[in-house]
């Protein structure tokens, strides 16, 4: 067992903003058109699942337990994950070899629009290795933060990972926090060094690397081109050796874990699950251990890459099961099935999602509140990080605050609703979840507790109500060229970010590990960071908790009145009092007396505008203006 370098440190979700801030800049914008390679793509998917729609039933169980090996491919994003998935697809014959595979685990609009993987997709292959047949469940998981969630839970359905570098960008951020999240899971690791076919490309001194900040040793890295095809068959022959088989007993009571889940609006949720033990086959009746209700089981199978049923699955394997479910609240990801008649202890499930980032969400039109309630219920199945706390705005009505992993999240949760269910909505300025030690009486019965998340700013306590503020912070790597480290470390200190370690991971890379408060990274910091460093420089951070804070509210006020759409919250800084006379040094009494008057007569225009309504178009176009900058 390996001793990787800080591992004490890396505790919890490892969290990055990678993206975060990358899709803030595209945050409610129009996005673009889809390029005419995604709509290429998306004919080429539309032909690939639909020719490889077989109805005829699979018979697992000639798979004996020994026989199956489930894993993940995790790594840093734009390493290659999905590239090296489409290769395993054509090596195992899941899908016919054409030059047009290009993702194509990458199912959803918004994942062939973007060219990222938001969420983590299963694949069953069938492969034969030295006269055995063998059944490999591979999970292709994303490579943003904001999306780590989907890489941990896929991670409960596996025995182990192929963890892939870019043999040109080395070992980066997100290398470091996947790595961790397998090895926390005791995972056996395969790392993969890929995109050896590039001109710059170094697989020797990534190698070193691995070993350095790993503790792999470098005899155990397979170099690939995922592109080429090149050694891809040797990936699949180290899942084989070098990951164990599932630790199940097909012959207890079923135990099935659901690790995920979509809902389909003709035949209601259809769970993922990961059998631990048992077997279940159509027509068997099953219990949710969450909701303690029974259901038939109408189908179950496998996915190669689409929908393919099976007569029955059996411990140790990966599929899909639709028992019925209709209603969302039914559907629980973490839940363990069992058999009506054989009661079994619950799987632990999984530890509940941090959002990072809340925001305000509204229908455009309150006509469509219940369509929009729908909708958000039916995506939260499929992506269960997201929390969804009611409220309601006098400008905008009634809607709900969401809490998302990190901003890109937002956005795409954003763009999902449209592209899937159709709903447009509007989004007020996303904030951090802000804390706050109550010492009012009143506030604390009504709060039925000290402390405080506050995560709608409308809501902050007033200064004289409240003992302390606290912000949540995280820790943050960067791994940067050594060239830039000066100017890293001043961007971390402008940021108010305290420096815990400094490590070299070979000759000229750094990687540096920070305190940050976590509203001082989550718009712009990637941004800031990436142009300072040539676009070298990757970052990821992970929870650290809360600290004490000196916050204020930022009221916007219209003539005079506080709008409650409009504010938030800011560490505190002197107040600037705009003083007009600021650059009148001694001189005329006269030429300040001008100036004031002028400033008065500002001040009766505003004045003179009254008590206008605003209408509700402003306010979506002024935080439209806001999540824009
Ligand atoms: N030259 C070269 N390019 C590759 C190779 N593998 C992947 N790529 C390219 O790298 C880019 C990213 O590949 P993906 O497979 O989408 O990477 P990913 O890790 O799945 O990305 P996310 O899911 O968004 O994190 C694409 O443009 C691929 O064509 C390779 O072996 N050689």
């Amino acid at each position: 067992m390996w001793t990787p370098v800080g591992r004490g440190r890396w505790h919890g979700r490892a969290l990055t903003v990678w993206a975060a801030a990358a899709a803030h800049r595209g945050l409610l914008k129009p996005r673009p058109t889809p390029t005419r390679e995604a709509a290429a793509k998306s004919r080429t998917l539309d032909r690939l699942y639909s020719s490889a729609d077989r109805k005829e039933k699979i018979d697992l169980s000639r798979f004996s337990v020994e026989n199956i090996r489930n894993f993940s491919i995790i790594a840093h994003v734009d390493h290659g994950k999905s590239t090296l998935a489409d290769r395993l697809l054509e090596l195992t014959g899941t899908i016919d070899k054409t030059k047009n595979n290009k993702q194509v685990l990458d199912k959803l609009q918004v994942e062939r629009e973007r060219g990222i993987t938001v969420k983590a997709q299963t694949a069953s292959l069938f492969y034969n290795c030295e006269g055995k047949q063998y059944l490999l469940n591979l999970i292709d998981t994303p490579g943003h933060v904001d999306f780590s969630y989907e890489v941990s839970r896929s991670l409960s359905a596996c025995q182990g990972v192929l963890l892939v570098v870019d043999a040109n960008e080395g070992i980066q951020a997100q290398t470091v926090a996947n790595f961790f999240l397998a090895f926390e899971a005791q995972l056996s690791i395969i790392p993969v060094i890929n995109k050896v076919d590039l001109k710059n490309a170094d697989p020797e001194r990534v190698e070193k690397q691995i070993e350095k900040v790993f503790d792999i040793p470098s005899d155990e890295c397979i170099k690939i081109s995922a592109k080429l095809g090149t050694n891809v068959e040797r990936v699949l022959q180290a899942v084989i050796k070098r990951i164990p088989p599932p630790k199940v007993h097909r012959k207890n009571p079923l135990k099935a874990l659901v690790f995920d889940s979509t809902f389909d609006q003709y035949r209601g949720v259809i769970a993922n699950v990961a059998l631990f033990d048992g077997v279940v086959s159509k027509g068997d009746k099953i219990v949710s251990a969450h909701t303690k209700k029974t259901y038939e089981v109408n189908e179950v199978g496998v996915l190669n890459p689409n929908e393919q049923p099976t007569h029955k699955l059996y411990a140790g394997q990966v599929g899909y099961l639709i028992a019925g479910m209709k209603d969302v609240t039914e559907a629980q990801i973490g839940d363990t099935l069992y058999l009506h008649k054989q009661p079994v202890e619950p799987l632990p499930g999984f530890k509940s999602a941090k959002p990072m980032v809340f925001a305000g969400m509204y229908p455009i039109d309150q006509s469509e509140y219940n369509n929009l309630k729908s909708a958000v219920e039916k995506l939260t199945i499929n992506d269960s990080s997201v929390t969804v706390h009611r409220d309601s705005s006098l400008a905008l009505g009634a809607g709900w605050r969401l809490g998302f992993l990190g901003l890109l999240h937002m956005e795409v949760f954003n763009q999902r609703l449209e592209q899937e269910y159709n709903a447009s909505v509007i989004l007020t300025t996303p904030t951090v979840p802000y804390k706050a030690v109550l010492s009012s009486a009143k506030l604390i019965k009504e709060y039925r507790e000290k402390e405080i998340t506050i995560i709608n700013p409308a809501q902050f306590p007033d200064k004289s109500k409240v003992t302390e503020y606290l912000e949540p912070v995280v820790l943050g790597t960067i791994i940067t060229p050594d060239e830039y480290t000066g100017k890293v470390m001043m961007l971390c200190q402008a940021r108010r970010a305290v420096q815990k370690n400094m490590m070299y991971i070979d000759q000229n890379r750094v990687m540096l590990k920070y305190l940050f408060p976590l509203n001082e990274i989550v718009v712009d910091f990637y941004d800031s960071l990436k142009s300072l460093s040539s676009g070298y420089a990757s970052f990821d951070y992970e929870d650290a908790g809360y600290q004490t804070a000196e916050l204020v509210k930022m009221d916007i006020l219209l003539n005079g009145n506080p709008v409650e759409e409009l504010v938030t919250i800011v560490h505190n800084v002197k107040a600037y009092r705009k003083n007009v006379l600021a650059k009148c040094y001694g001189g005329d009494i006269t030429r300040k007396m001008k100036l004031l008057k002028r400033q008065a007569e500002g001040k009766k225009k505003l004045r003179k505008i009254g008590n206008i309504e605003v209408p509700k178009d402003a306010f979506i176009k002024v935080l439209r203006t806001q999540c824009d900058k």
